[in-house]
Order: structure tokens, then C-alpha cells, then sequence
């Protein structure tokens, strides 16, 4: 049986060791870092991850600035809010809550964001720091993954990974950290042909693909590290709904030496990265070391 690796507990002193980042830093700079959060209309699960964003700032002692948009918003109110935001000097990171709605051009928004603020990652230019090894802002979700990695195996030299899913967000920029790692990296999609065999060759398997228990047991290696970046609702058997990841957790267990869970995995990871950006972003603007 392998062993479960607890995203939430490792989230959670992440957080604490911001929180104590962040005494220091407004005793040096004589203010808080400053996170703005921009949500546009009224997803349900974006206004829980808006919600627990705003908490999560609070309790790590930073200054959370929410901007509550409507769904009909126009995409130049939203553009000129971003610049507001840009020049604005108590706010050291800015986030467009994804998805936006669909009249919004949500690569032009990211775009806008200035790249020292850009804590998400999302924007070319930080991905283009990222690829080419200067110092930026990582995605949060691909950097929590990292965080968990390197706590689980220490040295990821040489170790060959298999990343499934090729997104901005998620995908391409893992690929890329685990390059910087020295690990062997392959990108899988859904045109990659025999996916489990080229899973069955990874000692280190990201699952990003978004389709609910896809990777199953006999596709993985013995003893391969296994991180489930996927939370799906499906269907539960008392009539309600359930999260489960991209992985067959049970089947994986039986093979892998250690998985993260949905929930309680990558996702907290999330969040507690986002902050550990955000006190990055306010160092760096305040050039303290
Ligand atoms: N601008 C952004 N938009 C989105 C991002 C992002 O990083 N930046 N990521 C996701 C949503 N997200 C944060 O925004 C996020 C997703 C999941 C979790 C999380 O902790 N999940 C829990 C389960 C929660 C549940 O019960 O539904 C878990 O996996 O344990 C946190 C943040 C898309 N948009």
C-alpha cells in the first residue's frame, strides 16, 4: 500500500511560515503585502475559492482587496480596473479568478496584469521567466506539485515524468519546473499514442487532464510518485455529488508509493502558494531580501 501525501497538512504550514514572512515583512516595510482578487460574475465554485482566498490573506496577516464584478461587466471596465490595480502601491499581487465569462478575452485580461504583480503566473512573460530560468511568479497549482515533490523525494535528477495534460495553467508550466529539476520530462495528451505505456515509465506522474479516475492502477509503475492535480463532481451513490481526481486513488494506492488525494491534495496547495507569491511580489517591490 502506498503512502497518502497530505497536501492539506503541508498547506497548512506553508501558510504558517508565510504568516510568519509576513511579521517580518511589515516590521521592515511598515505595511502588509497587499493581494487584490478580482472575481467577474457569480460561478459558484469561483465565489468558494474567492471566499477562501480573502480568508486565507486575512489569516496570514496580508491585506486582501476583493473586486466583485458583475457577470455583464465589459471587458474594457475590467481592463481599466486592472490598471487601477497596476499603479495602485498597497497592492503587491493581482488575480483574475478563472474561468471568466465567455464575452471576456481572458488571455487580453491576464495580459494586462503587470508581470511583477502577476502572483497567478498566468501572463507570457512570466511563463516566458519560467522557460527560459528568471526569476518570476510559478502558477500556484504546478508550484504546490513541485512543493510536494521535492518534500517527498528530495533530488528529482534524472527521474523520469510524465505529465498528462498540456494546459497554461497547469501542464506546460510543470513541465517546465520539472525540467529545471533535471527530471526527464514528457508532455502526454489526447492525441499521445498507448498513454499507459507511457505512464508505465514514469517514476513521477502528474495527472492534469480534468477526466474523473482516467489513470488507473495497472498504468503506473511500481513504487511511482503519483500527484492527482484533477478535482471532478461525479455522481455519489446517495444521490449527491463527490470529488474524486484524475486517478483511480484505490487502484493507485495498490501500485504507487505514494498519491496525493482529491480532496485534500494539490488543491490546498493552491491557496497556500498564492500567498507564498504574494509575499514574494511585496519583497521584491520593496527590495527586501
Ligand atoms: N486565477 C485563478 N483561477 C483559478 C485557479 C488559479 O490558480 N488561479 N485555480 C482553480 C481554482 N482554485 C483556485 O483558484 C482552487 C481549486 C481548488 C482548491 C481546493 O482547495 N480544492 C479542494 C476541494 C474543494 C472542494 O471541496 O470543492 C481540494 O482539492 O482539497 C483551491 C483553489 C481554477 N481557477
Amino acid at each position: 500500500m502506498g503512502d497518502i501525501i497530505d497536501g492539506k497538512g503541508f498547506a497548512a504550514n506553508l501558510r504558517a511560515d508565510v504568516a510568519k514572512g509576513v511579521d517580518t515583512f511589515r516590521a521592515q516595510a511598515g505595511r502588509a503585502p497587499g493581494l487584490a482578487v478580482v472575481l467577474v460574475g457569480e460561478d459558484p465554485a469561483s465565489t468558494v475559492y474567492v471566499r477562501s482566498k480573502h480568508k486565507a490573506c486575512v489569516e496570514a496577516g496580508m491585506e486582501s482587496f476583493e473586486h466583485r464584478l458583475p457577470a455583464d461587466t465589459a471587458e474594457g471596465d475590467l481592463l481599466s480596473l486592472i490598471g487601477q490595480l497596476n499603479a495602485d502601491p498597497a497592492v503587491d499581487g493581482i488575480l483574475v479568478q478563472l474561468p471568466l465569462p465567455r464575452h471576456i478575452d481572458e488571455l487580453k485580461v491576464i495580459e494586462a496584469i503587470d508581470p511583477d504583480k502577476d502572483v497567478d503566473g498566468f501572463t507570457i512573460g512570466s511563463a516566458g521567466r519560467l522557460a527560459t530560468g528568471q526569476d518570476g511568479f510559478v502558477a500556484c497549482t504546478p508550484l504546490g506539485c513541485l512543493m510536494l515533490l521535492k518534500d517527498r523525494l528530495g533530488d528529482l535528477s534524472g527521474k523520469s515524468a510524465v505529465i498528462i495534460g498540456r494546459s497554461n495553467i497547469v501542464g506546460k508550466p510543470m513541465a517546465m519546473l520539472l525540467l529545471r529539476e533535471s527530471c526527464t520530462v514528457t508532455i502526454a495528451h489526447s492525441r499521445t499514442q498507448d498513454l499507459p505505456a507511457v505512464v508505465r515509465g514514469a517514476d513521477i506522474v502528474v495527472a492534469a487532464v480534468g477526466r474523473p479516475e482516467m489513470v488507473r492502477g495497472d498504468w503506473l509503475k511500481p513504487g511511482a510518485t503519483v500527484i492527482d492535480v484533477g478535482i471532478n463532481r461525479v455522481p455519489a451513490d446517495d444521490g449527491k455529488t463527490r470529488l474524486v481526481g484524475d486517478v483511480d486513488f484505490a487502484e493507485a494506492m495498490k501500485v504507487a508509493a505514494a498519491v496525493t488525494p482529491v480532496p485534500g491534495g494539490v488543491g490546498p496547495m493552491t491557496i497556500a502558494c498564492l500567498l507564498h507569491n504574494t509575499l514574494t511580489a511585496a519583497r521584491r517591490r520593496e527590495n527586501i531580501g
